[in-house]
C-alpha cells in the first residue's frame, strides 16, 4: 500500500458492505468509521455478521459490494483489493494463538521488518510497555493466560499497524482478570494512536471499552453512537434489551398520548389508536410502601404510582431484583434496588416509573 500522506479522513472508512452466504444476506450494507485512537465496538448477538464484517477489513474474506478505505485510501472494493498483508492491519483473536516454539521475544518480533538492533529495541519497548521485561526468553506455555494475551497484544502492535481488529479477545480469560487485561490493553491502544475496530456480543465489554457502539442485528448496524446515547436512547425495544432485561407496560394511542396504570405518556410518532409499548429498565421503577392503601405521592418525575404484591425477591450480590405481580392487569413488572431488600412475598408496595428513562416504542 502505497505511503499514506497526511489527511482528516478516519484512520478506517467501511462503506456499504454487503455479503452473502448461499444466498442469505449476513452482512447487509454496514457502514462505519474509526478515528486514530479511537475505539469503535462492534456489537451484538452471535451469527448476526460481526467476524464476517471484521474478515472483510482483514481481507481474508472478500466482500460482494461495497468499499473499504485506509487513512483515504481505497484499500478494496470490487475492482481493486490490496492483500491482507500489506494493509497494515493488526489482528487480535479470543484463540490468540502464540507461537509456541518460539520465545516472547521471538513472537514479538515475527512480523517485524528493519535491523536487529531495531526489532530488539521495539520488542524491549513493548515489553516493557506491556509490564513483562523478563520474559524475552521465556516460552508461551510458561505463561499465564493473561501474560499470553498480553504478548499477543505486543505481536499484533509491533508493526505499528494503523488499525487493529479484535475478535471477542478477552473471552478466554476469567472475569477478575478481564477487566484489568481490557482497561491495560486500551491503555497501550491508546498510547500507540491505533484505530481499533473490536468485536464483542458482551455489551459490558462494549460499554467499557468503547468511544463508539455500532449495535448489529441480522448483518445491519441498527444504531451508531457513544455508549451513553447508545444505552441511553436506543433505537427500538431490541436494541433496548440488548443491554439489560426490561419491563414493558401495553398501552393504545389516543389524541397523541398514551393512557396506562401509571399515567399518561406522550407518544407523538404513533398513529391514533396504534398499540405501543411503554419500556422501562428495572433500574428505573422506584418502590413505596402502601402505607394502608394510601401509597406515595406521585411526584412530576415519577407520575402516577400503581400497586402490587411482591412476588419473588433475590439478592443478586450488588442489588436486590423484586418481582410484582401488577393489580392493574396481573402481568409481573420487575425492579431493582440497590442493596439488600427482599420483602416477603404476598406484600403490597406501589411502583412508580422515572418518566424521562420511560421509551415510547410503537408495537
Ligand atoms: N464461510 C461461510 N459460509 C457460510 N456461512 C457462513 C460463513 N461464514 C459465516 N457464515 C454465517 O454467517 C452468519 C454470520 O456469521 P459471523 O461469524 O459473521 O457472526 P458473528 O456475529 O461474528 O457471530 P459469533 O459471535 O458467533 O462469531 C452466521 O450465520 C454464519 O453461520
Amino acid at each position: 500500500m502505497p505511503t499514506s500522506v497526511a489527511t482528516d479522513a478516519p484512520r478506517l472508512e467501511v462503506t456499504n458492505l454487503n455479503r452473502s452466504f448461499g444466498g442469505r444476506k449476513v452482512v447487509d450494507d454496514v457502514s462505519l468509521s474509526v478515528a486514530a485512537g479511537q475505539v469503535t465496538c462492534l456489537l451484538g448477538p452471535s451469527g448476526c455478521g460481526k467476524s464476517t464484517t471484521l474478515r472483510m477489513i482483514a481481507g481474508v474474506e472478500m466482500q460482494d459490494s461495497g468499499k473499504i478505505m485506509v487513512d483515504g485510501e481505497l484499500v478494496c472494493d470490487t475492482v481493486t483489493r490490496v492483500p491482507a498483508e500489506a494493509r497494515s492491519i493488526g489482528l487480535m483473536f479470543q484463540d490468540f494463538a502464540l507461537f509456541p516454539h518460539l520465545t516472547v521475544a521471538g513472537n514479538i518480533a515475527f512480523g517485524l521488518r528493519g535491523s536487529r538492533g531495531q526489532k530488539a529495541e521495539r520488542v524491549h519497548h513493548l515489553l516493557k510497555r506491556i509490564g513483562l521485561p523478563h520474559y524475552a526468553d521465556a516460552y508461551p506455555h510458561q505463561l499465564s493466560g493473561g501474560e499470553q494475551q498480553r504478548i499477543a497484544l505486543a505481536r499484533a502492535l509491533a508493526p505499528q499497524p494503523k488499525i487493529m481488529l479484535m475478535d471477542e479477545p478477552f473471552s478466554g480469560l476469567d472475569n477478575r482478570l478481564r477487566d484489568d487485561i481490557r482497561d491495560e490493553t486500551l491503555e497501550v491502544l491508546k498510547e500507540e494512536g491505533t484505530a481499533v475496530l473490536l468485536v464483542t456480543h458482551e455489551p459490558d465489554e462494549a460499554m467499557r471499552m468503547a468511544d463508539e457502539i455500532a449495535l448489529m442485528r441480522d448483518g445491519v448496524i441498527v444504531q451508531r453512537g457513544a455508549p451513553y446515547n447508545v444505552h441511553m436512547r436506543p433505537v427500538d425495544k431490541d436494541a433496548a434489551a440488548f443491554f439489560s432485561d426490561l419491563n414493558i407496560v401495553p398501552g393504545r394511542v389516543h389524541g397523541g398520548l398514551v393512557e396506562t396504570a401509571f399515567g399518561q405518556f406522550l407518544a407523538p410518532a404513533v398513529p391514533e389508536g396504534g398499540e405501543v409499548e411503554i419500556v422501562i429498565r428495572p433500574q428505573h421503577i422506584k418502590i413505596d410502601f402502601d402505607r394502608q392503601g394510601a401509597g406515595p405521592n406521585p411526584t412530576p418525575q415519577t407520575g402516577v404510582p400503581a400497586r402490587g404484591v411482591v412476588e419473588r425477591a433475590r439478592f443478586m450480590g450488588k442489588d436486590s431484583l423484586v418481582e410484582f405481580r401488577m393489580d392493574f392487569d396481573g402481568s409481573i413488572l420487575k425492579a431493582s434496588v440497590p442493596s439488600v431488600f427482599l420483602p416477603k412475598k404476598g406484600l403490597p408496595l406501589w411502583l412508580m416509573l422515572r418518566r424521562d428513562r420511560c421509551f415510547v416504542f410503537p408495537k
